[in-house]
């Protein structure tokens, strides 16, 4: 008895020293380090919900800042995670040494879960052929002969918002962006006309929902054990149903378009020529249009919100916007896509919208090759998870005045050029990772833009908070709560 209870003990604190040698990873590396708790790491605010993970990796930002060092190191759980501060340091990771890092590393993906193998979680030279495949489908030829499927949806939008003006209801921002961006990508990835604007319980956007759910769980549990252990017992990242919704989706809409012989101007169709012209399975379809949904559609409609709702905070900016879309579309005129790039002003907005509430509120890289951090000894390791603190550069004062106000001036050519040398703006990411969809996200938020204001004038309803708080959403960053705006004729 005596044997058994020494020998759980020396067991318990085998284990225990084991869990603080993997919490001292980055101390022994010489790279200093937050100090992380018991099993939860850094993270234990997230983990019970007292915050938003986006928020431990801002405030590492400005711990490591106020230290005075140029990099650090937190956990979640025990995995590693590297945090680099200095622009100069973050250049070199995104430009010139970003063959050291070519992964993002975020999502689990394994060779049997068919809808993780996609452009945002490949790697290596794996990620490099498929990019160099995938590039031309976002070019901005392929985006102007897209336009008149988008602006179909944009005309929806005009009348949703018309209806609920004539029924004296407020817009539901997050709910009709929502919709909106859902029937964008419905239309333009999957070659759906779903139309939630309209019906907002399309089975599209039910199961679509559900890929954006948080999945804190998982996410601890894809830290914890291995991959393919995981998936040897049905592990998938999502769940069966949802799985099987939008791979008979695609197939479906695949076979009507080889039956059909029809030529639509969408990724679908975009994406079926290189199954035609190269090795590209259906496998590779389906996972390349979830890929489309899943990092473009709430990081869109989710910047529409927010760009909708400091315009209903800040009327003079909103005139001054509204000036802008009625001299270049006037009254019913159709907008065209190079009406869209003469929106200097616009795009302006959208640029302060994504420095202030950048849905992606950090770069993600992973390691994968030793990568050795200029000037110094100190060595990242193959593997290791690098998360560039995007929200921290973009609220730092150092880079930007007033970095909580929402100024679109910010982003004034006379201001771009007196910036200090050393800001950083990646909403999108940067280097050659940077998001493929960053035109087509720019696109869709102008034509939204258009519809919205050149009819109606917004002001925030009475039961919309004054100030934004957050709520973490996978990976983005949304807002909490309802955003009501009441609608007014100009
Ligand atoms: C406001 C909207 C959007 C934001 C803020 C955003 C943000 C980002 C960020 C931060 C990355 C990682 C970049 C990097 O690692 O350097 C990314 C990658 C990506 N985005 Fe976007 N995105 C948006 C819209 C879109 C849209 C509309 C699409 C598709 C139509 C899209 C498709 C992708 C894809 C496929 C990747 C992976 C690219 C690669 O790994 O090569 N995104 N996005």
């Amino acid at each position: 008895m005596i044997a058994l209870s020494i020998a759980a003990v020396a067991i318990i604190l085998a284990i225990y020293l084991l869990l603080k040698f993997k919490h001292s990873y980055w101390n022994r590396k010489g790279v200093p380090q937050i100090k992380p708790f018991f099993l939860f790491g850094n993270f234990k605010d997230a983990v019970f919900g007292d915050t938003i993970p986006n928020a431990i990796v801002k405030e590492a930002y400005w711990k490591f800042k106020m230290d005075g060092v140029k990099h650090g190191g937190i956990y979640f759980m025990y995995t590693p995670i590297w945090i680099p501060i200095d622009p100069e340091l973050i250049k070199s990771i995104l430009f010139q040494d970003a063959r050291y890092f070519t992964g993002h590393g975020y999502f689990y993906q394994h060779k049997n879960d068919t809808l993780t193998n996609h452009l945002f979680n490949a790697e290596g030279e794996k990620w490099k052929h498929l990019r160099a495949k995938l590039t031309p489908a976002f070019s901005n030829g392929k985006l102007k002969l897209m336009f008149d499927i988008l602006d179909a949806v944009g005309d929806r939008l005009e009348r949703k918002v018309k209806g609920l003006y004539g029924k004296s209801e407020p817009l539901n921002v997050k709910e009709v962006a929502a919709c909106f961006g859902t029937d964008i990508i419905a239309t333009c990835a999957f070659g759906l006309d779903c139309n939630s604007l309209e019906d907002p319980n399309v089975p599209f956007r039910k199961y679509g929902k559900q890929i954006f759910e948080p999945r804190i769980l998982q996410e601890i549990l894809e830290q914890l054990f291995n991959w393919d252990l995981l998936n040897f017992f049905g592990h998938s990242w999502l769940n069966k149903e949802v799985n099987e919704f939008f791979l008979g989706l695609v197939k479906d809409m695949i076979n009507l378009r080889d039956k059909r012989q029809t030529i639509r101007h969408d990724f679908l169709h975009l994406l079926l020529q290189l199954r035609d012209k190269e090795n590209f399975s259906f496998e590779d379809i389906a996972a390349n249009v979830l890929v489309i949904y899943a990092a473009g559609y709430e990081t869109t409609s989710t910047t529409m919100s927010y760009v909708m709702y400091e315009l209903a905070r800040h009327p003079k900016i909103q005139d001054k916007l509204r000036q802008e879309i009625l001299k270049i579309c006037p009254g019913d005129k159709k907008v065209t896509y190079d009406d869209l790039q003469q929106m200097k002003y616009c795009e302006m907005v959208v640029n302060e919208t994504l420095r202030l509430h950048n849905t992606a509120t950090e770069t993600p890289r992973k390691c994968t090759k030793t990568y050795q951090i200029p000037g110094t000894d100190v060595k990242i390791e193959e593997g290791i998870f690098v998360l560039i603190p995007n929200w921290g550069l973009h609220t730092d004062p150092d880079y930007y005045p007033n970095p909580l106000e929402f100024d679109p001036e910010n982003f004034s050519e006379s201001s771009k050029a007196s910036r200090h040398p050393n800001a950083l703006f990646l909403p999108f990411g940067e280097g050659t990772r940077q998001c493929i969809g960053m035109r087509f996200a720019m696109m869709e938020l102008k034509l939204a833009m258009v519809k919205c204001l050149r009819k109606f004038k917004y002001e925030l309803n009475p039961a919309t908070p004054k100030d934004v708080t957050y709520e973490a959403n996978n990976v983005t960053m949304i807002p909490k709560g309802e955003i009501l705006l009441d609608i007014l004729e100009i």
